[in-house]
This record gives C-alpha cells, structure tokens and sequence, in this order.
C-alpha cells in the first residue's frame, strides 16, 4: 500500500519565510496545509508579504520583498513553536514595532536563549517575565556580530537567527553550547543554500552568514518524515507493506532516521532513491535503548508501540521533548499506565515494557503527536480512544481517515473520531 503523507512542515515553513525575504516570486510546491503552516502563512501576510494559493492548495506563490517588514502588526503564532522562534529576528531586520503572541502552551515554551541574542545584536524587544511570549519587537534594523547560543533546549532559536541572518546589516557569526535535534540546523542550513546564501562554517564549527540576498525560487515540498513514522510504526505492528513516496535516501529531513529505530524491532526497511517502504516481519523485538535526542519528535511513535515488544525499550536524550506541544515523556507515560503498562522515566528519558494495553482513553494534551502515536498502537489493542482526536490539525488534518484506508484490516480499532 501507498501513502500521500502531506508535505513537511518544518520545510514548509521555513520556505515561506526564505521566499519573504527574497526579492520576487517563488513558488512553493505541495506545501503542508494544516494549522502550523497556515499560522505561519498568514503571519508572513500580515507582515506585508504577498502569499495566493493555486487550485487545491497545491502550490503556494509566495512574493518577496527582499527586507524585513516595514509598517508593525499584530503575529499571532497559535502553537506553532516555529512561528515563535523564526518571525521575531525576521521582523527585528525590519522597521516598526510587531507584537506577537501564541497560545498560553506556546507562551510557556522556552524562547529566552533566542531574545537574549536578539538584544545581544542590539535589538530592542521587551518579553513577559519568562523571557519569551507575549513579546514585542520595536524594529530599526539589525547589527550582526559573534554570538554564542545555547541551542539545548530548542535546535529552532539558532535556525531562526540563520534565516535571518542575510538580511542583518554586518556578517553574523553563531557557535553553539549544547545543540539538540540537530538535524534540523542541517535542514535550515540547506533552504538557506537553496535560496541562494551559503553559510560557511569554520574550523571550529561556528558559522558564519554575511549580508546577501535570497533568491526567489520554486521549490518541492517533500512529504513530512515525521507525520510519515505513523504509517511505518503502522505497518511494523500489523504485518502489513507501507511505501511512502516521495521521502528517499537524498531526503532532507532527519525524522526520516526513524525507521533505521523501526529496523532494530525487526521491521524490514527499505530506502530507496525516491521512496521508502517499510514491512512488518512479526512481533517486535525490543530489549534496547536509543538515543532519540536528534529525532524526539518520533520518540512518541516507538514509545506507543513499545508495549508490543518482546522485551523492554529505553529511549533516551529526549529531555527537550518536555518542552513542546506537552511534556511528553509524562503524556506519553501517563496514557501508557492508564493502559496498564509498566512505564519508567527520567528527566531525559523513558522506558517501556511489555504488556497487553487496556481499554481507555488516551489524554491528547492538546499535543497532535500524542493523538498520532497512540492511534497507531490503537490498531492492535481494542478499545483505545483519544478525549481530542482532532487536535491532529496541528500538523496533518486528514490524519484518522489516512490511517483506516491504509489499514482496514485493523480499522476496527482506530480510535473513533
Ligand atoms: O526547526 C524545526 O522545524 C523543528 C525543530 C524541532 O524542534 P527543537 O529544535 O525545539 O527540538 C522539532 O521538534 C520541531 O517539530 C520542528
Ligand atoms: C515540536 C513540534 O512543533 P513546534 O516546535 O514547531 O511547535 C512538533 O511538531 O512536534
């Protein structure tokens, strides 16, 4: 079976801000559409960009005015944490005052590393005592300068500081103290040479991006690795063949690496130039630990799966997962125990062990990775529900009919939407 899994987010977005800064039209082609990128598009909006879909959404012609926004507005980021990290040091390239402001989980999360190097550079913002939303950014332009991040809460602060970097008025170089999910600097840094700027990286790893303009493009959007670990976790529990075209071995994204976790099971992988397949084998095979701190957005998926295993499962370096949609090592613990599984955590860590899940109804957290994960679980263990199954728009709208139709021998299950 073949799956259409949406484009990826963290590559949608970006791109619509690296087509906002660059002088032109560029169009984006198979953009995710869910509640992240449409926050994100219609923020870019109000900061005076030009953004016209074409017919069914396919393409996204998005016209840059090669600058930061003139004018001031009001951004509202919902809970899109990659609104909040990337749109403040593009508006403090600009001129006028912008406010921004999230949801009261988004206003919770971690955003102080990246103000602090904002005002380092000389920016003027003011923040809630926390340091982060709601924030204000009264713009005049921005110095560059050398900078030292400290990038182990969130991988987004430094990205959203490179993005913008071209645009500041001197070269800016940044070096970071503790990086986490750093794939994803990886992926920022390849858009950025996309787009036409280069980063160049130094001796000693800083990196350094001078003053320069992006260049408007096309670009394709591939699909999301991470909405795709749903379908090859699916595929791994119920002995059936998922393909996802689209996500190959030159793929961007380092969510991808799930299902190099999804092989150590026992599940038989295929990455090929274009395409990835997985199959499952039979039960899976636990009795391991990971480091999942580069891909923590796909602990959740094995962790919900892990009770299926013959033996115990750890995965760890995932202690930044707490700060996102939910602390989800204690979302993910706290439904697998209402399951009746035996679970242990740590601050960066957690361990599941085998069992036979209960009926009960999984608390979402308002976090569309918790609906996911346990919905593919949901698949073998009957009488799962979710108490918020729609909060899946965050990243993948047409999540729950997705997954009956590519697995309808198991579709029973599936949690009732
Ligand atoms: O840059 C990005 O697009 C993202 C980076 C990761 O966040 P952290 O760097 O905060 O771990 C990831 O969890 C998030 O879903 C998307
Ligand atoms: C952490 C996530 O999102 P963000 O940080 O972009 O809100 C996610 O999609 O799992």
């Amino acid at each position: 079976m073949k799956v259409t899994v949406p484009g990826s987010k963290s590559i949608t977005n970006r791109a619509l801000l690296l087509a906002a800064a660059a002088d032109g039209r560029s169009t984006l082609h198979a953009p995710l559409v869910s509640d992240d990128t449409v926050a994100f598009r219609d923020a870019l909006t109000g900061l005076g960009t030009t953004i016209t879909a074409g017919p069914g959404d396919a393409t996204w012609e998005v016209t840059g005015t090669g600058r930061g926004p003139a004018g001031g507005h009001r951004v509202r980021c919902a809970d899109a944490g990659t609104a909040a990290r990337f749109l403040p040091p593009f508006a403090a390239t600009g001129t006028g005052s912008y406010a921004f402001d999230g949801s009261d989980r988004l206003r919770a999360r971690p955003l102080r590393p990246l103000t602090d190097a904002l005002r380092a550079l000389g920016a003027r913002i003011t923040t809630a005592p926390g340091g982060g939303l709601p924030l204000t950014v009264d713009a005049a332009g921005l110095d560059g300068g050398e900078l030292t991040l400290d990038g182990s809460l969130s991988s987004q602060y430094l990205s959203g500081l490179l993005l913008a970097a071209p645009l500041l008025r001197t070269p800016l170089t940044l070096r970071t103290a503790g990086l986490v999910s750093r794939p994803y600097l990886d992926l920022t840094l390849a858009l950025m040479r996309h787009f036409g700027v280069p980063a160049e990286t130094g001796p000693d790893g800083a990196l350094t991006v001078r003053p320069g303009r992006y260049r408007a493009t096309d670009l394709h959007i591939e699909p999301d690795a991470s909405t795709a670990s749903y379908f090859f976790a699916a595929a791994a529990v119920t002995g059936s063949r998922i393909t996802v075209p689209g996500l190959g071995r030159h793929s961007l994204q380092g969510d991808l690496r799930f299902v190099t976790a999804l092989r150590r099971t026992g599940a038989a992988v295929e990455i090929g130039e274009h395409a990835t397949t997985v199959t499952g084998t039979g039960p899976l095979r636990g009795g391991f630990a990971l480091d999942m701190g580069d891909i923590s957005d796909t602990f959740m998926t094995l962790a919900a799966i892990a009770p299926l295993a013959d033996a115990p499962l750890t995965l760890h370096g995932i202690g930044h997962a707490r700060l996102k949609e939910s602390d989800r090592i204690d979302a993910v613990a706290g439904n697998l125990r209402a399951l009746g599984i035996t679970v242990e955590t740590g601050p960066d860590r957690i361990t599941v062990h085998p069992g036979t899940p209960r009926p009960a109804t999984v608390a979402c957290h308002r976090d569309h990775r918790i609906a996911m994960a346990f919905s593919v679980l949901a698949l073998r263990a009957p009488g799962i529900t979710l108490d918020d199954p729609g909060c899946v728009s965050k990243t993948f709208p047409g999540f729950h009919t997705a997954l009956r139709r590519c697995f309808p021998a198991h579709a029973a299950h599936a949690p009732a939407v």
